[in-house]
């Protein structure tokens, strides 16, 4: 199955890396990643990752609940040593932890509402968490 990374295909559609539309506006890559998500959606069967912010627009979040999703439910403390290690993400420049907290506590129930299941990611390896969620990806679509 094809396999879609809704960041990458909305760098691509634009030519700019995704700190720089950013730099022009939250909107602007906002709009963009709603256009890569309808182009996703409308084209042939595939997984698609998200960013973590495609919930933020009521648009995305009534078309991600047409279609199986998972909701990759990863333990909040881990998630900010991982973003912290990045630097390259626009919303979480300075105090990450609290940022994150913040993004998460807000995005959470919006996870949830357009979530078919979830699946919990803690400190297990790449592989493991890799195969849990393959996991309920079959789960889900068999
Ligand atoms: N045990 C682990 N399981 C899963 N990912 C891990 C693990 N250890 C480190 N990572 C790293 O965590 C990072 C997760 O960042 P990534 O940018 O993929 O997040 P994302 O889920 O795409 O978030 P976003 O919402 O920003 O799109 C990756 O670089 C991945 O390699
Ligand atoms: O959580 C978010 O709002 C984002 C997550 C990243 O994947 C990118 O889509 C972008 O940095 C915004």
């Amino acid at each position: 199955m094809p396999f879609i990374d809704l960041d990458e295909a909305v760098q691509e559609a634009s030519g700019r890396t995704i700190p720089d539309l950013f730099r022009a506006g939250e909107e602007v890559f906002r709009t963009l990643e709603t256009q890569a998500l309808k182009d996703a959606l409308a084209g042939p069967k595939a997984l698609i990752a998200t960013g973590g912010g495609i919930v933020e627009r009521e648009e995305n979040r009534e078309l991600l609940a047409q279609f199986p999703v998972v909701f990759l439910d990863i333990d909040i403390e881990e998630a900010i040593v991982r973003a912290s290690r990045s630097g390259s993400r626009p919303l979480l420049q300075d105090d990450v932890a609290q940022k994150m907290r913040a993004l998460s506590a807000r995005r959470d129930p919006l996870y949830r509402q357009v979530a078919s299941t979830s699946v919990k990611l803690g400190r297990a390896s790449k592989t493991e968490n890799a195969h849990a969620l393959l996991r309920a990806i079959d789960e889900l679509v068999k």
